[in-house]
C-alpha cells in the first residue's frame, strides 16, 4: 500500500489555463527525485478555483506522465457530495491507484453528517482505497477518531488519513481508535518526522515539489527506524517547511518555482502575489537549498 513521500503538485497555470507541459515537467521532476508516489488536487493545486473538467484533465495528464511508475492519488473532494462523488468515481475509473478525499469545509458539518458523507464516498467507489483529508484549518471542522474509527469498521476501503494539523493528540488518539496500522500520513510539513514517530507511514509535503531527494530520504530513514538520520534531514528540512507558509500555500512553493523555470509564476484569484519582502526572503532561502542552480 501507500508509503513515503507523495508530493502534492501544484497546478501550472499558464494566462489562465491549466499549464499541460509544465505539469508533465512537475511530474517527472518528482518522480526522478525520488518521490513514492503523487498526488494531484490537493490544497496544493488549488482544486477550489477549478472547473471538474479542469480537475480531470489534471489528473489525466499526472496519470499518463507517471505511466505507472508511482501510485498517483488525487484529491477528489469538493463542497458538494455529487462533484466528490463525481471526481472520485473518474479518477477510479481513470486508473488512480486511490483518493484523498477532504473533510468538506465552510459548512461545519457534525460528526453523524461526516459519517454518511464518507460512507456515500465509499459506497461509490467499491473497493477504492480512500484516505481521508483532515484539515481543520481550512475545513473548519474535525473529523473525529471515533468517527474515522467507524468509517474504516464499516469500510475497510477507508485506509488511511491525511493528517494537516499540529495536533499530536490527535494522532495517538486516531491510532487507538482505528488501529495502529491505519495509513496517516502527515500534512504539514515540519512535523513528518514527529508524526512517524507516532505511526504515520509517510508525508503529502509541498516541500516535497522543491526538495523530492530530501524529503523521500527523511520517510525513508524514519520507515526504517533510523530516527538519528531522519532527524539530520528533519533540521535540515526546517527553512523550506516553514517557507512554505510565509503566505498561503501554494503562493511560496509556485514563487520559487517559477524562478526554478518550472511554471509560470501563476495562481487564480482570489490568491494573489506575495509580498516583495516575502520575495526576498524566499529567494534567500532558494539559494541556501540551492533550487535556483536548476533554472
Ligand atoms: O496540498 C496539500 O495536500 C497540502 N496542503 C497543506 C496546506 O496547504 O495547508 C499543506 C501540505 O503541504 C499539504
Amino acid at each position: 500500500m501507500f508509503r513515503g513521500s507523495i508530493p502534492p503538485l501544484p497546478t501550472p497555470f499558464r494566462q489562465g489555463r491549466v499549464d499541460e507541459e509544465a505539469l508533465r515537467r512537475l511530474v517527472e521532476r518528482a518522480i526522478r527525485g525520488g518521490s513514492h508516489g503523487i498526488s494531484v488536487g490537493g490544497t496544493t493545486g488549488e482544486p477550489g478555483t477549478q472547473t471538474l473538467e479542469e480537475r480531470k484533465r489534471v489528473l489525466e495528464i499526472a496519470l499518463d506522465q507517471a505511466a505507472g511508475r508511482v501510485p498517483v492519488i488525487p484529491g477528489t473532494g469538493a463542497l458538494r457530495l455529487e462533484e466528490t462523488l463525481e471526481l472520485t468515481r473518474f479518477a477510479k475509473e481513470a486508473g488512480a491507484q486511490g483518493a484523498m478525499v477532504i473533510v468538506p469545509y465552510y459548512l461545519k458539518p457534525n460528526q453523524e453528517g461526516l459519517y454518511r458523507y464518507f460512507a456515500e464516498v465509499a459506497k461509490a467507489v467499491p473497493d477504492f482505497p480512500i484516505l481521508l483529508y483532515n484539515i481543520p484549518g481550512r475545513a473548519g471542522v474535525e473529523i473525529a477518531p471515533k468517527t474515522v474509527a467507524r468509517l474504516r469498521r464499516d469500510f475497510p476501503q477507508v485506509v488511511g488519513l491525511k493528517h494537516s494539523s499540529k495536533d499530536l493528540e490527535y494522532l495517538s488518539q486516531l491510532f487507538q481508535e482505528a488501529g495502529r496500522d491505519f495509513l496517516v500520513f502527515c500534512g504539514l510539513e515540519s512535523l513528518t518526522l514527529p508524526m512517524m514517530s507516532l505511526g504515520a507511514v509517510g508525508t503529502i509535503a509541498a516541500t516535497a515539489n522543491w526538495l523530492p531527494g530530501e524529503v523521500a530520504r527523511l520517510t525513508e530513514l524514519a520507515l526504517a527506524g533510523d530516527y538519528a538520520g531522519a532527524r539530520e534531514l528533519h533540521y535540515h528540512l526546517l527553512e523550506a517547511n516553514e517557507a512554505i507558509f510565509w503566505d498561503t500555500n501554494p503562493i511560496p512553493l509556485k514563487t520559487v518555482l517559477s524562478w526554478m523555470g518550472l511554471l509560470q509564476k501563476e495562481w487564480r484569484l482570489p490568491l494573489g502575489p506575495t509580498t516583495p519582502e516575502v520575495e526576498e526572503r524566499l529567494r534567500a532561502m532558494a539559494r541556501r537549498y540551492r533550487l535556483l542552480e536548476e533554472a
